[in-house]
């Protein structure tokens, strides 16, 4: 039987104050335990879509639901930054912890759940260092126990390893896809970057700009990521489908940049 849409996105439009149309009647559903990547050229309104979904900014038309209500009226989402935006006074544990103090749970009640946090991204030994002690990778870890910690249902990840190196980036893609499988997420995640997002995702939704939109829906082929999969013709034939898809969305002027 198929899944209810978790996030349902209908006829959205997006006018900023200044008069920018970054989105123009945006049609989108996605089911429960979907791993969804936004992919599409600057400027097309990725972020823009993902902070609706999360309730950080509201619709200027058509509606959003998730999880059965309207977008923002309540928990089991988290999201997490390009940048890792973490306190640097604060430990690890004390980041990680954050968000279950704002839910008023004192250090005694949070800390299973801030171990448990800490253990799903590997950092259960850096649990009192501070931020300056990480690399850029572990400050991203940290980022992402700190938005697992709610044990969300949906967590939306808006360019979350652009600023990393290579290699910590194919980790991280790997320790997402563990979480996603492990804990049973949706996870819809924005990124410049074909290959991230054919490794990544079970659908790409790729979008074109003025006014953004969704231009193609692409499921991805089924089967074991790992890094196998990087090298194999299968992986290679997606990506040339989907940068096709990309470009056939761009203009010259985007093109040639
Ligand atoms: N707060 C804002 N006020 C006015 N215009 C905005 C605002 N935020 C975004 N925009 C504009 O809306 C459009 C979509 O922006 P958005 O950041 O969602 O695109 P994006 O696809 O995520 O881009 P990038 O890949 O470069 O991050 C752009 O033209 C952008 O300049």
């Amino acid at each position: 039987m198929t899944q209810p849409a978790q996030i349902t996105l209908s006829h959205v439009e997006k006018r900023f104050g200044n008069g920018t149309l970054a989105l123009r009647d945006m049609n989108l559903s996605i089911r429960e335990g979907e791993f969804v990547s936004f992919l599409g050229p600057s400027g097309c309104g990725k972020s823009t879509a993902l902070r609706m979904i999360a309730g950080l900014l509201e619709p200027s038309g058509g509606t959003i639901t998730v999880n059965g209500r309207e977008a923002g009226d309540g928990g089991d989402v988290s999201f997490v930054f390009q940048d890792a935006t973490l306190m640097p006074w604060a430990t690890v544990f004390d980041n990680v912890m954050l968000p279950l103090k704002l839910r008023g749970l004192g250090r005694a009640e949070a800390r299973a759940q801030v171990e448990e946090a800490l253990g799903m991204v590997g950092l259960t030994k850096f649990a009192s260092s501070y931020p300056r002690e990480l690399s850029g990778g572990m400050k991203m870890r940290v980022s992402i126990a700190r938005a697992m910690v709610t044990k969300p249902r949906l967590l939306l990840m808006d360019e979350p390893f652009a600023a990393l190196d290579e290699m910590t980036r194919f980790k991280l893609n790997n320790d997402v896809l563990e979480l996603w499988r492990k804990q049973g997420l949706t996870v819809v995640f924005v990124t410049h970057s074909v290959f991230e997002s054919v490794y990544l995702s079970s659908r790409v939704v790729v979008m074109g700009s003025r006014p953004g939109r969704v231009v193609h829906d692409l499921p991805m082929p089924e089967g074991p990521r790992d890094e196998h999969y990087r090298t194999t013709a299968r992986y290679a034939e997606t990506c040339r489908i989907v940068t096709e898809a990309l470009e056939g969305t761009m203009d010259h002027v985007d093109i040639n940049h």
